[in-house]
């Protein structure tokens, strides 16, 4: 390996010849104590010499902490148009890797996707991203009316921007809607026509809604061998294109009932209580960066003349956030987050109250079963 392509001071190079080290793959399977050990060069050095060799390897892509992606500057995030939504991301969706949406049929995930769709078109000030958006549909029709609904209704959601801003961008002529009817399409998509868009800067945000319909119904339930290999090949395109443009990808995708009971040995990221669990399992969990949950709540929530069912949106994981959730309603104007509203039904105290109220415990019960 000819280390005077990492571009480093002769000092750290001269040091790499001397620990007889051979290849940046091999410095990069080597932690910093290793490396010291062989090199005998400072913690800073190394780090230095750790970053310039994962540029070399991962070509351009460089190497980002969860630190780095929680700490993003404005315009290193993507607003999800609402503060409540975005301050439960830290800022919104991070512009490295995929972002998934699981939730039942009708928690509103196709709602925050054409959100996200119209949020990315605003100037980075205000959350966006200034470019348009492509959105991939493998199951249903694109929802065109809906789309055109939140439109008219963006002075609604967006309150605080200016509203010649608004009225300014031509939402729907930057939205690129794709149809794939099975996996070799959706690959195609994404390898050839979403490259062109992306770097043509007409669009910095890739939606597939869903992910799961496809190899549902694609492959049999003996078949996920073969069935894990095509989710790696497309998780990596994914990645690719998310990491080469700097771009968030949204993925939408299905619930599966679980059907035994709850088995701690299985890897369920936080919800092994739940009854229903992401689609597509392990393999394309661990493709995932960050996994949101949005459930659909019991009752009814108002607010001015408007009322709907409350939904929970919930970070099952992320490297840079902590397990959290908030409230939030699918209203005309879009997703928008609940602070604490009234419930509907006579003596109850809000609804946050009571969604997080902690259960009673009765003073008398002395092997500390629950009061219901
Ligand atoms: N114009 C509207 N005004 C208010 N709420 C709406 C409006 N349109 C849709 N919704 C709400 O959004 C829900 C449907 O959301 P959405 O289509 O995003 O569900 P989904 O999670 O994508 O479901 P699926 O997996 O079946 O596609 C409806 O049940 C309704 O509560």
């Amino acid at each position: 390996m000819n280390w005077e392509r990492l571009n480093l001071s002769p000092r750290i190079t001269a040091a790499l010849q001397k620990g007889n080290l051979n290849s940046a793959k091999e410095l990069l399977g080597l932690s910093v104590l290793e490396l010291q050990a062989l090199t005998h060069l400072s913690t800073s050095d190394v780090q230095q010499l750790r970053r310039a060799a994962a540029r070399l390897y991962c070509g351009a892509a460089p190497v980002r902490t969860a630190l780095d992606v929680r700490n993003s500057e404005p315009g290193e995030k993507l607003s999800l148009a609402c503060p409540l939504l975005d301050a439960l991301l830290h800022g919104g969706l991070p512009l490295c890797g995929i972002t998934e949406l699981s939730g039942e049929s009708g928690a509103g995930k196709t709602q925050l996707g054409l959100q996200l769709c119209l949020s990315v078109q605003y100037p980075a000030e205000w959350g966006g991203l200034g470019s348009g958006a492509v959105y991939i549909c493998t199951e249903d029709a694109f929802p065109i009316k809906r789309l055109r609904q939140l439109i008219t209704q963006q002075p609604r959601l967006r309150p605080d921007i200016p509203q010649a801003l608004v009225h300014s961008i031509r939402f729907s002529d930057n939205i690129y809607i794709e149809h794939t009817a099975d996996l070799g399409a959706l690959q195609s998509c994404i390898a050839q026509r979403v490259p062109v868009l992306l770097s043509r800067g007409l669009v910095r945000l890739v939606v597939i809604d869903s992910i799961a319909a496809l190899f549902r119904s694609e492959f049999q339930a003996d078949e996920s061998m073969e069935r894990a290999r095509h989710l790696l090949a497309l998780s990596g395109t994914l990645h690719h294109l998310s990491h080469s443009h700097k771009v968030p990808v949204f993925c939408i995708n299905q619930v599966t009932d679980v059907i035994d009971s709850p088995n701690p040995g299985r890897c369920e990221f936080g919800l092994v209580e739940s009854r229903i669990l992401p689609a597509l399992g392990l393999a394309w969990a661990n493709q995932v960066m960050v996994r949101l949950m949005l459930w659909r709540l019991e009752g009814t929530v108002s607010d001015g003349d408007q009322s709907c069912a409350p939904r929970r949106l919930e970070v099952v994981f992320a490297p840079h956030l902590p397990q959290a959730s908030c409230l939030c309603g699918v209203w005309l104007e879009g997703v928008r987050g609940i602070p604490d509203v009234v419930r509907e039904d006579p003596g109850a105290s809000t609804l946050t109250e009571a969604l997080c109220r902690p259960v009673e415990r009765d003073p008398e019960q002395k092997d500390g079963s629950m009061v219901s």
